[in-house]
């Protein structure tokens, strides 16, 4: 069985810059997803279930979990040099890394420490998220925030860690999608599925159907399609929804299938993150062969302007994604 580490230096060509920084970057993110593996595995037990009783920026109650996570992801990339600072889902602004490593480090890191926190206290599977990006201010500077709004074509590695039925650590550099699951027996991830790619069909769309009514028209009209009888093109579809953008996407990428998250009454502009979700999840949709798109335009070309915004998020098998951006170009909302 081959380690993550063993795996990278086998294909060391497939990182743009030094493998060495690869390991370390991609140990950094193993080594907290160990300690939440852990500590979500107990969780009942120990004292991090439930809210913290304050919001982040985005005025979202904050789980103690989303915390917790935060801070041991946080804590593992500050002990490696590559990293010269963090942007979370949990932190309202950047956090720069002290000394040298702001003005020399070479990387950044976006994350989503704890994805589907509402399913946190029903042991439902949940997710981190991350997003790797080579520094644009020049060594010798400190890194400010344009050196986070990157547009999701500049990524170097992105990837996710899903904490389901076993743990995995599914990543990307460019140069396709690798899935490692973790041994906790030897506390190793070992890789168990080499470039994987979306199936070219898909039957299973994951949405949150109580919003419809406030879904735009090419969307209500795409969730009709889906529900149509229509043998030769295996429809209608089966609905799946988790609740975790990881783990639905992590299903459809193994089973074949389109999530998505339009714009809705509660959250206009979609409720995902560019930076830190639709970002790092479309670079490992396009590597496994799917598409993202808000609707219209490809997620990992648009410009980002603040360091949370909202998309809206078409992710999956491509013939799928492309069904649902032909409703939303032939519906357009009034
Ligand atoms: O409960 P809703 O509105 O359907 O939203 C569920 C979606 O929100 C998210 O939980 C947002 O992520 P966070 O949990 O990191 O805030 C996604 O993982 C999930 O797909
Ligand atoms: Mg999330
Ligand atoms: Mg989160």
């Amino acid at each position: 069985m081959k380690t993550l580490g063993e795996f990278i230096v086998e294909k060391q060509q497939d990182f743009p810059h030094a493998t060495g920084e690869l390991t370390s970057l991609l140990s950094a993110i193993k080594l907290g997803a160990k300690i939440i593996h852990r500590d979500i595995n107990k969780a009942g037990l120990v004292d991090i279930l439930g809210t913290n009783g304050a919001s982040n920026v985005q005025g979202e109650a904050q789980m103690k979990l989303d915390l917790y996570a935060n801070e041991k992801l946080k804590a593992a990339l500050i002990a490696r040099g590559e990293v010269a600072g963090i942007a979370s889902e949990e932190e309202d602004d950047i956090v720069v890394f002290e000394g040298e490593r702001a003005t020399h480090a070479k990387y950044v890191v976006l994350m989503d420490p704890l994805d589907g926190s509402s399913n946190i206290d029903v042991n439902v599977s949940v997710g981190t998220i991350f997003s790797i990006y080579r520094r644009i201010t020049p060594i010798g500077q400190p890194i400010t925030e344009a050196d986070f709004l990157q547009p999701g074509n500049r990524q170097v590695a992105a990837g996710y860690v899903v904490y389901g039925s076993s743990t995995m650590l599914v990543y990307t550099t460019g140069v396709g999608v690798h899935a490692f699951t973790y041994d906790s027996s030897i506390g190793v991830f070992c890789l168990s599925h080499e470039k994987v790619r979306f199936p070219t069909k898909g039957n299973m769309y994951s949405i949150n159907e109580g919003n419809y009514i406030k879904f735009p028209l090419g969307v209500k009209k795409y969730l009709k399609f889906c529900q149509e009888q229509d043998e030769s093109t295996g429809r209608p579809y089966t609905s799946r929804y988790i609740g975790s953008l990881v783990a639905d996407f992590h299903r459809n990428l193994l089973k074949g299938g389109i999530y998505l998250y339009p714009s809705t009454a509660s959250h206009p502009k979609g409720k995902l993150r560019l930076l830190y979700e639709c970002n790092p999840m479309a670079f490992l949709a396009e590597q496994a062969g799917g598409r993202a798109s808000d609707g219209f335009r490809r997620i990992l070309d648009i410009e980002p302007e603040e360091l949370h915004q909202r998309m809206p998020l078409f992710i999956g098998t491509e013939s799928m994604v492309k069904d649902a951006e032909r409703f939303m170009h032939n519906y357009p909302d009034e």
